[in-house]
């Protein structure tokens, strides 16, 4: 008598799971362009071919890349890989990107993120302006958006600059060597050092050759990025709670540091024995009582400026030099710029003495070739996207181009900057090349061209939503201006130093008689392509291989980073001192201030 039942009930309810999930692959989404799913796998197995027949490694946008190609360049498109992730648009176009980023009624702050930036909440801790959302978020930002004020950072330019000298001393000693390095891992370092500076006034100490030199807190952070490398490690917290554990007790332990940190720069500021220059100064600055509950606040923020800060700063260094490096059209370009404004020494302490001395600070708002650069080294290689969520039932519909309205709520909206900023209806036939000249006379990169009545005022071209590596609306990137000044330092004190040359991955084909050859785009002609990664590496050493799998489209909002952490080795540039005063240099200057 029971067999027939239960026969029965199983019978009924593989009917109504088959038609449950065939209903979620085949007609949910119908609406919105998409490779014909599998009824039963969605795109699971396409992205699991898709990965495993690409580069090794290969950040998704890669994938998204070769999706929109077969769907003929939509303006979005979907990808379900449920279960193994939430279905993801991935948004291509500036246009559509816009309604996604900006203020409406229904979002005053932008539409939401998106809850896979859980996945780091124990690198950027639970209060994190990355994280928050509504009023909380709106006073957090309140609270540290002075810090980052640009003309509050520009008078914390003796404070990066200082941060230099460590890393010329290492620059001169490769050049000396002739050994090849990972490009990124100084950079990295040095970015690390210079937040760590600007935020708390404090040495991190990243730029140690040694790890037992270097101080405690990176120690951690290295050992809690770690923690996010390898397989299967974004999977909920349930199936592997061993490793949430450890990633608690990691982040506690950086907690344990930085709130001393915290409360002694209170006190230093109510017993006033401090300017309160940094940002941690400035959000402290009102603040009568110390409760715990801010102290915690504060450390938070600080985790999430020194996780957001110093990677991204670090990735368009890295493909700033390659550039540079394979395009002796620009390069030229650039060493003839900073010969205008700084003069024909090309020492780096020469550079940073200008850089101190008064109208230093207008030196870096005017180098309009650099920033050009940076800006096009930000379009083709974006560091990261932004992904958002719109709440279930919260009814937000996007128009797609059959004129459908479809609603888009509890889905992963990836703005994919890779897509959006090679754009061939707005960069045309060289969206894919490196081509600075393209922003001569709208080289601008700093927060104003979040602002469309600023970038409407440019007799320019280009639309100011089809750049947005620091995405755009309110949820913009608040460390923008400081990566900027970072940037063009940095790319001012070494850029006619040293001759940096990529080896492995990226290496110049040459010639019979051994020399690089030119391209019809002006670049010289490389062997292979250096390509992005996803995965957080340590302090840029690259090395370990993961096999791809679906987990990475959970991990988008992880930086892309080159590949090989940027292998190169350089000499110095052929009218380069060979002597190192930068070196002891810098710290005179800056004492002598
Ligand atoms: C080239 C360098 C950088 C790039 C390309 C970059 C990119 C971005 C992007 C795309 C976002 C938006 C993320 C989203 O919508 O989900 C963002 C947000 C953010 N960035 Fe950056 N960033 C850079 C440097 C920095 C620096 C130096 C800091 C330093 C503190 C920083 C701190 C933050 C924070 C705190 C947010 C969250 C802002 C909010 O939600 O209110 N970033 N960044």
């Amino acid at each position: 008598m029971l067999a027939p039942i239960l026969l029965t009930a199983f019978a009924v309810l593989a009917t109504y799971l088959f038609r449950k999930i065939r209903w979620a692959r085949l007609e949910q989404f119908k609406n919105i362009p998409q490779i014909k799913p599998s009824a039963f796998w969605g795109h699971l197995k396409l992205m699991g071919e898709l990965m495993s027949s690409g580069r090794e490694n290969a950040h998704p946008d890669e994938m998204f890349v070769e999706i929109s190609e077969q769907l003929g360049r939509p303006p979005c498109f979907l990808v379900d890989a449920r279960p193994a992730s939430w279905p993801t648009l991935l948004v291509a176009n500036h246009e559509t990107a816009e309604q996604i980023s900006r203020v409406t009624k229904q979002f005053p702050w932008a539409v939401p993120k998106s809850p896979s930036f859980q996945d780091v909440i124990h690198v950027v801790g639970y209060k994190s302006l990355l994280i928050q959302e509504g009023e909380e978020w709106k006073q957090l930002r309140k609270m540290f958006n002075p810090g980052f004020a640009p003309s509050h950072l520009i008078t914390m330019l003796p404070a990066i600059l200082g941060k230099l000298s460590r890393f010329l001393q290492l620059m001169d000693t490769y050049a000396a060597t002739g050994e090849v390095f990972s490009l990124s891992k100084p950079i990295i370092n040095l970015t690390f050092d210079i937040i760590g500076a600007v935020v708390m006034d404090t040495d991190v100490d990243a730029q140690h050759e040694k790890d037992e030199d270097r101080s405690q807190l990176i120690r951690l952070f290295d050992e809690l990025s770690q923690t996010y490398t390898g397989q299967g490690q974004n999977i909920p917290w349930y199936f592997r709670p061993r490793l949430e554990y450890r990633r608690i007790g990691i982040a506690r332990q950086i907690d344990n540091i930085l709130k001393p940190i915290v409360r002694q720069k209170h006190a230093e500021l109510k017993r006033g024995s401090t300017k309160g220059r940094t940002v941690l100064d400035l959000s402290l600055q009102g603040i009568d009582d110390l409760t715990e509950a801010y102290v915690s606040l504060a450390c938070d923020q600080i985790k999430t400026f020194l996780f957001a800060g110093h990677d991204t700063t670090a990735i368009l260094l890295s493909w700033t030099f390659y550039e540079l490096s394979r395009s002796p059209r620009v390069l030229k370009t650039v060493r003839d710029e900073l010969d205008d404004l700084f003069g024909p020494d090309p020492d780096p302490e020469s550079v940073i003495a200008k850089l101190l001395a008064p109208g230093g600070e207008e030196l870096v708002s005017r180098m309009p070739y650099i920033s050009a650069v940076i800006k096009e080294v930000l379009r083709l290689r974006p560091p990261a996207g932004s992904a958002r969520m719109s709440p279930k039932g919260a009814g937000l519909m996007m128009r797609m181009q059959n004129g459908e309205d479809v609603c888009i709520d509890n889905m992963i909206i990836y703005l994919c900057g890779h897509l959006i900023q090679r754009d061939r209806n707005v960069y045309g036939e060289t969206a894919d090349d490196f081509v600075p000249e393209r922003w001569l006379g709208d080289s601008d990169t700093s927060e104003r061209t979040n602002d469309d009545a600023e970038g409407s005022k440019q007799e320019n071209k280009i639309t100011p939503g089809a750049w947005r590596p620091f995405e755009r609306g309110p949820r913009s990137c608040i460390g923008q201006e400081l990566a900027n000044i970072e940037a063009r330092v940095i790319i001012a004190a070494i850029a006619r130093r040293y001759d940096i040359t990529k080896v492995g991955l990226g290496e110049l084909a040459l010639n019979e008689k051994g020399e690089p050859v030119l391209n019809e785009k002006g670049q010289y002609k490389v062997k292979s392509e250096v390509y992005q990664v996803s995965r957080a590496h340590r302090s840029g050493v690259v090395g370990r291989v993961r096999r791809p799998s679906t987990d990475s489209l959970q991990t988008i909002q992880v930086t892309a980073k080159p590949v090989d952490g940027m292998k190169v080795k350089i000499k110095l540039a052929p009218n380069a001192t060979t002597s190192r005063p930068s070196v002891v240099g810098v710290g005179d200057l800056l004492n002598h201030r």
